[in-house]
């Protein structure tokens, strides 16, 4: 398994006290398989995916990715598996302003070691950013802000993709266009995609899909 959830419990503390957002979640994903994560809004995937990607700590529970426990680890090794392992586009596309388009789709290739020039471009030109590869993130529509997001992380083969409604500011025919690129990469590299959607459409071209409710897959 590329991913073992078990049992995680996570609560926040808002003004009404505290709040079970994920209530002992079980879910595996092996190397290569595509998973449509979906749940009404404030039923916890955001934080499902911030939790298997390191940037915060389950309450109870154990996250493996790669056969490393997630929650385990120290800050330097999280980093390190999110440098290698896994893949992030998130909501907030965090681009690197000083940087243009062509740098920042090489940048996270670049830092996992894993630069491949012919298929960046290929990724590149199959997600139509090739005429705006001397662009800064600034001067980009969020359309296409999201592409770069999507570039950078593709570019990287990842072996574990996370995505959260990583197709949210596209029409249909990108959001087309971007998912047979996550889905290629899946079947050629091996890599895993946890996508959360909303699209019924775009959740029946995935392997598998689980619906979240009560913090738990219904
Ligand atoms: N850092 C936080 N502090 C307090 N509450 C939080 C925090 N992060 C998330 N929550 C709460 O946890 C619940 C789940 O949020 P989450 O973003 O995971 O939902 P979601 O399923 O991704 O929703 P959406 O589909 O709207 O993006 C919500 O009620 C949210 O308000």
């Amino acid at each position: 398994m590329i991913l073992t959830i078990d049992g995680v419990r996570k609560s926040f503390t808002g003004p009404e006290g505290s709040v079970r957002v994920l209530d002992g979640l079980h879910l595996d994903l092996a190397a290569g398989e595509t998973l449509a994560l979906t749940g009404e809004s404030g039923s916890g995937k955001s934080t499902l995916l911030t939790l298997v990607a390191g940037l915060d700590a389950p309450d109870e529970g154990r996250i493996m990715v790669s056969g490393q426990q997630v929650n385990a680890l120290d800050d330097s090794a999280r980093a390190a598996l999110r440098r290698t392992t896994v893949g992030l586009v998130f909501q907030q596309f965090n681009l690197i302003p000083s940087l243009n388009v062509a740098a920042n789709l090489a940048f996270q290739a670049r830092l996992a070691g894993r630069l491949d020039m012919p298929w960046l471009e290929e990724v590149t030109g199959r997600l139509g950013l090739s005429d705006l590869g001397n662009r800064y993130p600034e001067q980009l529509s969020g359309g296409q802000q999201q592409r770069v997001a999507i570039g950078r992380t593709l570019a990287a083969r990842p072996a574990l993709i996370l995505a959260d409604e990583p197709t949210g500011n596209l029409d249909e025919a990108a959001a087309d266009r971007v998912l047979d690129l996550m889905l290629e990469l899946s079947r050629d590299s091996g890599a895993a995609l946890l996508m959360v959607t909303h699209s019924k459409r775009l959740a029946g071209r995935l392997d598998r899909r689980v619906h979240l409710s009560r913090g738990r897959v219904a």
